[in-house]
């Protein structure tokens, strides 16, 4: 197994009594680009600063390449961030705002200046060395500071909300730039954010965050595939989840009818969730279909038709679909086995034996 280049063990953060992270392990391993994602407050940022040293553990160790730098200070760690307001000099230009770290560090004349064209050359702003920050637009002073963090040299770039002042198109094209970026230097980025989709578009490895703990971690496609509980299905991409009950190993019952599936594991009896994702739902005929629902609401959103509909067990369903449908209009419902994913409650071995007995006198009865 590589080394890893940061590791948290049992990493916990508390101001007075409010814990704001609660034992967190993770493990980054040099060279990709990982993305924290989480709601606002979940402690993406708590991770973050813990890792450049701006705040201290209340108990936990951060190894980097396995030696313990809880109390080493932030100039003395490999690492560099990039703030979500940039953080720049207002009144240095572009050239002193990138040439700072090395400056104060006493580096030479020429090796500066070589070192900040090749970083100003990287960020696509050749050219700008004298440019006052007050004439740059929000997105070029972003790469300034993209640039100024990457001039140090670090070992890992930290990026905490980077493009959220970005407009819709230009964050779009600075997501595809600071991955070619990272592939190109070949260090490890940490990005944190709460969009979903900027995580699933950019990320080697995502760790999903809520409530000050790290509740899934895996690739992008394990994470939108599997997502592990509700949390995780709801916050990451459009899912329908609907509660459910296996009934043996690759039979689970919901909107009252039972289905082949394809994820096994589960106990007979198990109260589970069902996640759909509405891109894997097509409207068919009402022979056709695994289920009947009526269509309620649809709207155009340019590639395809947003479709609600209701089941006759009264579930809501979200449907993506490539062609309009008839408001009212009875439809069936299909669906692969493959694509039902499903999940675990969190229900203890004793409520599960409880309803277990509750269920077998019930059967009896009958
Ligand atoms: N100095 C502080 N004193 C007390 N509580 C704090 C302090 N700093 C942060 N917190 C709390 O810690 C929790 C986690 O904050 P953090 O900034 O890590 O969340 P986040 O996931 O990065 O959220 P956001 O996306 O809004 O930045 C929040 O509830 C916040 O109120």
């Amino acid at each position: 197994m590589v080394q890893p280049i940061i590791e948290f063990k049992n990493v916990a953060k508390q101001y007075d009594d409010n814990i704001v992270l609660k034992s967190v392990d993770l493990e980054i391993e040099a060279g990709k680009f990982y993305t924290l994602l989480g709601p606002s407050g979940s402690g993406k940022t708590t991770i973050l600063r813990l890792i450049a040293g701006f705040l201290e553990v209340t108990s936990g160790d951060i190894l980097f390449e396995g030696q313990r730098i809880n109390d080493l200070p932030p100039e003395k760690r490999r690492v560099n961030t990039v703030f979500q307001n940039y953080a720049l000099f207002p009144n240095m230009n572009v050239f002193d705002n990138v040439a700072f770290g090395m400056s104060i560090k006493g580096k030479k004349k020429s090796d500066i200046k070589a070192k900040v064209a090749e970083m100003l050359t990287l960020v696509k702003l050749k050219g700008y060395e004298d440019r006052e920050i007050s004439e740059l637009s929000g997105g070029q002073q972003q790469r300034v500071a993209i640039a100024r963090a990457l001039a140090n040299d670090p070992e890992v770039l930290l990026l905490d909300e980077p493009l959220s002042a970005l407009d819709y198109k230009l964050r779009k094209d600075m997501q595809h730039e600071l991955r070619e970026i990272q592939k190109r230097l070949g260090i490890t980025f940490i990005f944190v954010t709460h969009d979903q989709e900027e995580a699933l578009a950019m990320s080697d490895w995502i760790f999903v965050t809520n409530e000050g703990e790290i509740v899934q971690n895996g690739t992008p496609v394990d994470i939108y595939d599997a997502p592990i509980n509700h949390f995780v299905a709801d916050f990451i991409g459009e899912s329908n989840i609907l509660s459910g009950v296996m009934r043996q190993d690759y039979l689970v019952s919901f909107a009252g009818k039972e289905f082949e599936n394809v994820d096994g594991g589960m106990r007979p009896n198990e109260l589970v969730e069902v996640v759909l994702r509405p891109e894997d739902l097509d409207l068919v005929s009402v022979d056709d279909g695994k289920l009947v629902v009526t269509i309620d609401y649809q709207s155009f959103r340019g590639d395809y038709y947003e479709i609600t509909a209701h089941d006759d067990d009264q579930n809501d369903w979200k449907i993506q679909a490539t062609n309009p449908s008839v408001i009212g209009e009875r439809r069936g419902l299909f669906f692969d086995p493959e694509d039902i994913h499903i999940m675990r409650l969190d229900e203890s071995e004793e409520d599960f034996d409880a309803r277990m007995e509750e269920y077998e006198d019930s059967e009896e009865d009958v």
